[in-house]
């Protein structure tokens, strides 16, 4: 077992499909947050830019979406030693191919960002279609836009998509702010021949990361104002790097909300509050004083004013704001809220799928339409089975169970360890009792 989660022979993580989750607990304890997947798993995508030694330390190993990446880098060469206890991934190159994924076999999101990797050595990628959670449209075309601005061809083929050429610099002019679409054209950018510019790219803190890692890596990044990026390429690879992955800001935000609604007591380490103002100003507003010094939170019943949390509204977009994939935790606050709340998403307006399963501990207490769940707190819940809709709806149930009355059993729970590291061993930790069940 590695922290609460099988280990298969040859080291990968084995996950758990259902939990079942008696009622009532409250996590009491010690818990650091982990390095954040979505900065991990795009770290890794910029080691496979180098034939160098690459070494990332506070890599969420324990993740289904980091197994399965270590996974990809590995079937088309690289080789990858992974150590559990320290969290550290170490990467060396060799003989890269370009070979189908044919094994593909998880809808992870990122698959886009392993196409850089592989036209720079050999002039052509085959990278699986991009998956990622259920939650609205997630669409491709922005990948394809920098593809094809930077000179390469673009196949969408029955069962993968085909990138060719070579990366030659150019213009990317983002319709909108896109995560993936500015690590891709970072990426690519760093490793084709001339200056590519990205106009209107979306520097959110995992981002900064990236440009950080590939900066060390030799790549001349610049940087100007909010949102505008100029690359001089290195026409080929980059060097090696030792990093460290950032601390997950979404699951930091997790924990606070998991102790603040279960009258928890817990020290909470690791948190990037430099990345996390407004979203900790939300629950300022909402009557939660946290206990901190500069890297930890200390939650306990004391940080909830007497007057309990009160109702309120937020909206979800863009970073520095309050961003989408912590919708839900708001939406779970509210719960405890003495009255009508509201919580908006303009980012993945329908990231609303989850509610229907949240329903069934406190039902009648939601009303959702697209962009907007509507919240009446103060409800007494009950015990549930419910399903994973995606990542953060999964967790959000799981703190369903453990906040009413009674055993509740949540399916396809793998779902939530795709953004929780060690979810389980963490838990266990904090005395948390869950049952896994696997198969
Ligand atoms: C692995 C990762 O880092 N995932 C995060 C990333 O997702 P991801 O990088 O996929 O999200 P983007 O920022 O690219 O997406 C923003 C919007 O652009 C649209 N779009 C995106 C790409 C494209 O080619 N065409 C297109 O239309 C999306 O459907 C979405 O409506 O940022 C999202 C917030 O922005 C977060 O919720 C995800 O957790
Ligand atoms: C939506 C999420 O991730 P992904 O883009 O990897 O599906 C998430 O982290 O909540």
């Amino acid at each position: 077992m590695i922290g609460g989660s099988k280990v298969s022979s040859h080291s990968e993580v084995i996950f758990p499909k259902t939990l079942k989750i008696p009622g009532g607990q409250a996590p009491k304890g010690v818990v650091r947050v982990s390095g954040a997947k979505n900065s991990g798993t795009r770290l890794l995508a910029a080691a496979s830019l180098t034939d160098e030694n690459v070494v990332l330390t506070n890599f969420p190993t324990k993740l289904v979406d980091a197994q399965h990446k270590i996974r990809f880098l590995r079937e088309v060469g690289f080789s990858i030693d992974v150590d559990y206890e320290t969290e550290e991934l170490h990467l060396s190159g060799g003989v890269i191919t370009s070979e189908v994924l044919d094994s593909y076999d998880y809808p992870i999101r990122t698959t886009y960002l392993l196409v850089a990797a592989q036209i720079v050595r050999n002039g052509v990628a085959k990278i699986p279609y991009p998956g990622g959670c259920k939650i609205g449209s997630r669409g491709y075309d922005l990948h394809i836009l920098v593809w094809e601005a930077l000179g390469c061809e673009v196949k969408e083929l029955p069962d993968y998509i085909e990138v060719s050429g070579e990366f030659m610099g150019g213009t990317i002019d983002f319709p909108i702010s896109t995560v993936g679409g500015t690590e891709n054209a970072l990426l690519c950018g760093a490793v084709a021949a001339g200056t590519t510019v990205i106009h209107n790219a979306y520097i959110t803190p995992e981002v900064s990361d990236l440009i950080s890692m590939l900066r060390h890596m030799g790549a001349e990044i610049k940087v100007t104002g909010n949102s505008y990026i100029e690359i001089q390429g290195k026409s080929g690879l980059l060097s090696g790097v030792h990093m460290p992955v950032m601390p997950d800001r979404i699951e930091a935000l997790t924990w606070i909300v998991l102790a603040i609604l279960t009258g928890g007591e817990l020290l909470i380490e690791d948190v990037p509050f430099e990345h996390m103002e407004i979203p900790l100003l939300h629950l300022k507003d909402a009557g939660i004083d946290i206990f901190r010094n500069s890297t930890s939170a200390y939650i306990t019943p004391d940080c909830l004013r007497s007057t309990g949390i009160q109702p309120f509204e937020v909206a979800c977009g863009t970073h520095p704001g309050v961003i989408s994939d912590m919708q839900p935790f708001y939406v779970l606050l509210a719960m405890n809220a003495m009255g009508i709340s509201r919580v908006y998403d303009y980012r993945y307006p329908k990231r609303i799928g989850y509610v229907d399963e949240l329903a069934k501990f406190y039902p009648g207490a939601f009303s959702s339409e697209e962009g907007c769940i509507t919240i009446k707190g103060g409800m007494r819940g009950k015990a549930a089975t419910a399903e994973s809709t995606d990542l953060r709806g999964s967790m959000a149930v799981i703190m369903a169970a453990m906040m009413t009355e009674g055993d509740s059993t949540i399916n396809d729970a793998h779902m939530a360890l795709r953004g929780y590291n060690d979810l389980l061993g963490k838990l266990e930790k904090v005395g948390i009792n869950v049952e896994a069940v696997y198969g």
